[in-house]
């Protein structure tokens, strides 16, 4: 059987020693070949995980498995983009992609690379530090990409593109994803851009995994309902519920048939999202300790 591109254990950070917990008790499996969104409000600890799973921060507790080894003995099969994009600002364009050739000698994929760069007609010689944001973005990408990743961990890679860009590079990246089966693994706030690319979802919130699994099955899992206002919603699990007139209109995990009288519809990833989004006591729908998606306690 394939190695899983990320198991998490128990997962655990805290910056300092009397710090607040940045992530706890995190716990998840990402099959390899998936394209997997982590979403989640400002500070939830999604950064925090993607730096965990790159190696460029180390557990306080836990463990944290990728691609069937340790994150720092994984990292040359590891493309990463993190917020601030981290490249030498005196170096060129070109510069930057020959520091990514020499630093991967035999994995290096120049053609695409270079196709990520171009795409953005960037000057060659144009030095890192007088490129915009949207294109230190791009040479960033490039050289995730040209590493030939089994798994890309992205930051919030499309924050400060522009729409065409944004539609160009995230088309390149499902190429590579479906060509190649490399798993990325993609932090964003933008959930409807996630719909159509990805097919599991982490969602995290106040440091903890509140929806983990394929989005498919979340989604199964979950129901709108719309029902006469003062409708007992047991024994349902209610994630939202909102009065609107003589009705209730409610996001819940049914915990068996529906009555004939209620309207049901499936939600969209983004109704799904949002709802746990605005209501951070609703319960957890977590992998178990076997990995089976199971009910966690509220
Ligand atoms: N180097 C650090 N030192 C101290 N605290 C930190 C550090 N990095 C992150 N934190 C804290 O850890 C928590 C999680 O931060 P993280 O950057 O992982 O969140 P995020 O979900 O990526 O947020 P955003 O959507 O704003 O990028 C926050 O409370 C943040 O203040």
């Amino acid at each position: 059987m394939t190695d899983p591109a990320i198991e998490a254990t128990a997962l655990g950070k805290r910056f300092g020693r009397r710090g607040a917990w940045a992530l706890r008790d995190c716990s998840f499996r990402l099959p390899a070949g998936r394209v997997c969104a982590v979403v989640g409000p400002n500070g939830a600890g999604k950064s925090t995980l993607l730096a965990l799973a790159a190696g460029l921060l180390a557990p306080t507790e836990g463990t944290v498995a990728v691609l069937g080894t340790g994150p720092a003995s994984a990292r040359p099969r590891v493309g990463f983009v993190d917020q601030d994009k981290p490249l030498y600002p005196q170096l060129t364009v070109a510069e930057t992609l020959r520091m990514g050739a020499d630093l991967n000698p035999g994995r290096w994929d120049a053609d695409t690379a270079g196709r990520v760069v171009a795409g953005g007609d960037l000057d060659p010689g144009k030095r890192i530090r007088s490129l915009s944001g949207g294109q230190r973005t791009r040479v960033a990408l490039a050289l995730a990409l040209g590493k030939r990743p089994e798994l890309l961990l992205l930051d919030e890679p499309m924050a400060d593109l522009d729409p065409l860009a944004r539609h160009e590079l995230m088309g390149v990246l499902m190429g590579r994803a479906a060509g190649h089966g490399t798993t990325i693994v993609m932090s964003s706030h933008v959930v409807a851009e996630l719909e159509d690319s990805c097919d599991h979802l982490l969602l995290i919130g106040g440091g903890r995994i509140r929806l983990a699994g394929e989005i498919d099955d979340l989604l199964a899992a979950h129901t709108r309902v719309s029902v006469p206002a003062g409708t007992g919603l047991d024994p349902h699990r209610v994630v939202e519920s909102r009065a609107t007139g003589r009705r209730t209109g409610a996001l819940i995990r049914p915990a068996g048939p529906l009555p004939d009288d209620w309207r049901a519809a499936a939600p969209s990833l983004e109704e799904l999202v949002l709802s746990y989004l605005r209501n951070p006591e609703a319960p957890a729908l977590v992998p178990g300790p076997a990995h089976d998606t199971t009910e966690a306690a509220a």
